[in-house]
């Protein structure tokens, strides 16, 4: 990997504006991800929350769900925050019949699954990797993580039911991904954390 990678926004629906602007906070170079022909033209991708069962259809539409499938089964480093966490598992709970995955994370998350009364709550959530300080963490109708394999590291949990708490953060390699919305509080040390991923990714 480049010293100066460009790190793609997937564009097709959701949070998009907000990475970009993180991105470009740190002087990252970025750019909207909305054909195969972008996608070949980034280094990494981050894939933002909105709504994931309009984003696989979309996907689909725009040609995307097989290159995309492909670019991350062939190492590209991505991101997905909330519904792109979905995207980013290879089993969902809750989906609808027809939702396709990208893939690439060997997890089962299961969506909306914080319920009613939390469907959006905010809470400070310690995240490996970031230092000490808790992240001021934004939940909008948010997914968890119900299972890991073997290879992916928990790097963050909400209380829970059981002493350990939900699995809201994780990493596999270069995929990484959150329950939540880290580019809506100004805290740009979840963002950091995955640039120093895609550069430290051969
Ligand atoms: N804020 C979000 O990204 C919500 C995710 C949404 N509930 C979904 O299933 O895609």
């Amino acid at each position: 990997m480049t010293a100066a990678p460009t790190i793609g926004v997937l564009a097709l629906q959701g949070d998009v504006a907000e990475h970009v602007a993180v991105l470009e906070t740190l002087g990252v170079s970025t750019g909207k991800v909305l054909s195969p022909e972008h996608l070949d033209s980034v280094d990494a991708l981050i894939i933002p929350g909105g709504e994931s069962t309009t984003m696989s259809k979309l996907a689909r539409r725009y040609g995307l769900i097989d290159p995309l499938r492909k670019r991350v089964a062939a190492g590209m480093p991505a991101y997905g925050t909330c519904a792109g966490m979905i995207m980013l598992a290879d089993e969902i709970l809750g989906g609808t019949a027809d939702q396709e995955t990208v893939g690439g994370i060997d997890m089962t998350v299961r969506r909306n699954a914080f319920g009613r009364q939390t469907e959006s709550f905010e809470t400070g959530v310690r995240i490996d990797g970031i230092g000490d300080e808790p992240f001021d963490a934004v939940f909008i109708r948010a997914p968890w993580v119900e299972r890991v394999g073997p290879e992916v590291t928990v790097l963050g949990r909400v209380p829970g039911p059981g002493e350990a708490g939900r699995i809201v953060a994780v990493l596999q390699g270069g995929l990484m991904a959150t329950s939540f919305h880290p580019e809506l509080t100004g805290d740009t040390r979840i963002h950091r954390l995955f640039v120093d991923i895609v550069k430290g990714h051969a």
